[in-house]
């Protein structure tokens, strides 16, 4: 049985991409401590981004080894290499800025790039995976409760015995996707879902509460499920003291 998860509620947006881009490098550093590969499963959406551009400035000069960091994605647009809808493009260019990210290390999703579907691609990424467990697996959670590329409702959201998944007709676009399956995610760690902006409040509340309806209710790391919210994001929560 998984650990109830834990809350932490910023005052804030940029609040809260600080506070998590802290706690990230600190568990990657922690990670690393006995010489080991640590292993990031890395999402897309704009709490994420903001994260992963702080994490960018406070690397130079900390304890990371990037060359004992594996970079993976929870999910993809399948969408060409060069789409502004793509997680890992925008993502790599943040992180790129401000230390060597090995190419060796890094696992995008495949682009729709001489593709034949997502289908495809995803097997491609699942091959790619194997048995890997994620020591962190971040994710995004979007207005409708989706995490990754799963949707409430939504065939992507059936339980599967697929580690990746081909997404199409997706309720948001673009529509065809590549994702993990909850499954998949569920085998890390500690899954970290990162939620800003008073539209997620209702979600939040649900998903907290282990709504399986809402993809965000059924992922839990196997040591720790963490939510990082802003105060937003947390208004129909009961009342916790801000921590920033
Ligand atoms: O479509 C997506 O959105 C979610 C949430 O993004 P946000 O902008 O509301 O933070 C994201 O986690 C997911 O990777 C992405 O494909």
């Amino acid at each position: 049985m998984s650990e109830p998860c834990q809350l932490i509620r910023y005052c804030n947006q940029p609040e809260l991409a600080r506070r998590a881009a802290a706690r990230l490098l600190a568990s990657l550093i922690e990670l690393q401590a006995d010489g080991r590969v640590a292993q990031l499963c890395l999402t897309g959406g704009r709490a994420a981004l903001a994260t992963y551009a702080e994490l960018g400035e406070l690397v130079p000069g900390s304890a990371l080894d990037p060359s004992r960091l594996e970079l993976w994605w929870g999910d993809e647009r399948f969408v060409p290499t060069d789409g502004t809808d793509r997680n890992a493009g925008p993502t790599l260019a943040l992180l790129a800025r401000h230390f060597l990210v090995d190419p060796a290390r890094t696992h995008p999703m495949p682009s729709a790039d001489g593709q034949v579907d997502a289908a495809a691609s995803a097997a491609t990424y699942a091959k790619e995976l194997g048995e890997t467990r994620f020591d962190l697996c971040i994710l995004g959670v979007g207005v409708d409760g989706e995490v990754a590329a799963i949707f409430p409702g939504h065939p992507s959201a059936e339980p599967s015995t697929q580690s990746v998944i081909g997404v199409t007709d997706a309720p948001k676009g673009p529509p065809e996707r590549i994702s993990l399956t909850i499954e998949t995610i569920n085998r890390s760690r500690e899954v970290w879902l990162l939620a800003s902006g008073q539209e997620k409040a209702e979600v939040v509340s649900r998903a907290v509460a282990g709504d399986s309806a809402l993809p965000a209710g059924r992922v839990s790391g196997r040591r720790r499920t963490l939510w990082l919210v802003d105060e937003a994001a947390a208004a129909k929560l009961p009342y916790y003291e801000c921590s920033a």
